[in-house]
């Protein structure tokens, strides 16, 4: 399968091209940057510390879409929605990790995925997977006497926040207690913020240092806390979660899917 990396360079882009050339069934069909980045016309496997693979980095998303399989796709909202849009073209698969959407960037997404597969995901991991199925649950168990509160902290070049996945938290946690999201989070405090309002589900960031990914959802009553935590300490879990993913568009009808179904984590 021809899988194609955008942003093939980056943090994330790199670990991809690693874990496309090392996967067994896989072929690296290209990768993409900016028209101004110094790495165009490069290999993206050596950039990646690999062996030479033969393709070459392009700023043409449109040529990498028309001849890959899947593409994979961590780079930024204003890429992703256009990748969107190319997956659609094309009909080739399309995996998004990118982080920090919209609600109009993610209507474009959803009017893709009616034309083809594509696999949005917060988080690759199957740790964090797990931890969306067990968060839901334990919420569903719990009353709103039991405070929410979700804790991360990424490195300090991060650029959104929350991450992605501290708000995929949240909403493990507000289905599991049957409320929307939007109208019980509290992302932001400062100042003389009064007592903590009953059902509301906070959120509290920290950047820092080289951290790859931390995440803390705790339930907190008088007397008792219970938490759920997850720590990444590699990129490489999120790199392989996205091409497995990729192989996975293959057999899967035209839609938005997330890893849970991929992993087949959903009841
Ligand atoms: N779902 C998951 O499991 C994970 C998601 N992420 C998310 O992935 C995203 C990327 O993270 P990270 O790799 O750390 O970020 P980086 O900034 O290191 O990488 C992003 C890459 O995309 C490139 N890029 C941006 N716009 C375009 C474009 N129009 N065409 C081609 N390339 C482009 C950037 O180039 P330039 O530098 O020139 O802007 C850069 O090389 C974030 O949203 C992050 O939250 C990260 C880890 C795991
Ligand atoms: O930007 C990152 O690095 C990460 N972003 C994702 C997020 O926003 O949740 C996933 C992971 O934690 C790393």
């Amino acid at each position: 399968m021809k899988i194609g990396i955008v942003g093939c360079t980056g943090r994330m882009g790199r670990m991809l091209v690693q874990a496309v050339v090392n996967t067994e069934g896989a072929e690296l069909a290209g990768g993409t940057e900016r028209e101004n980045s110094p790495f165009i016309g490069q290999d993206p496997a050596v950039v990646a510390g690999e062996v030479p693979s033969g393709a070459v980095i392009t700023a043409n998303a449109d040529e990498l879409f028309a001849k890959a399989d899947a593409v994979i796709d961590f780079t930024a909202p204003t890429a992703t929605i256009e990748h969107a849009k190319l997956a659609a073209k094309h009909g080739t698969g399309l995996v998004i990790g990118t982080t920090g959407l919209s609600a109009d960037d993610q209507a474009i997404i959803a009017e893709a995925a009616k034309s083809t597969t594509i696999i949005q995901a917060p988080n690759m991991s199957l740790g964090v997977n797990l931890a969306f199925a067990i968060t839901e649950k334990v919420a569903s168990m719990l009353s709103d006497d039991w405070d929410i509160e979700i804790v991360e902290m990424h490195h300090k070049h991060k650029v959104d926040a929350p991450s992605g996945t501290a708000l995929g938290l949240g909403r493990a946690a507000a289905k599991g207690r049957g409320v929307d999201l939007d109208t019980v989070a509290d992302k932001v405090r400062d100042g003389f913020t009064g007592e903590r309002k009953k059902g509301d589900i906070g959120f509290a960031t920290l950047r820092g240092g080289d951290v790859v990914g931390d995440h803390t959802v705790m339930f907190a009553i008088e007397g008792e806390r219970f938490e759920i935590t997850h720590k990444a300490s590699s990129r490489v879990i999120f790199a392989r979660g996205a091409v497995t993913g990729a192989l996975w568009t293959q057999s899967a009808e035209a839609g938005l899917y997330d890893m849970q179904d991929v992993l087949g984590l959903k009841d």
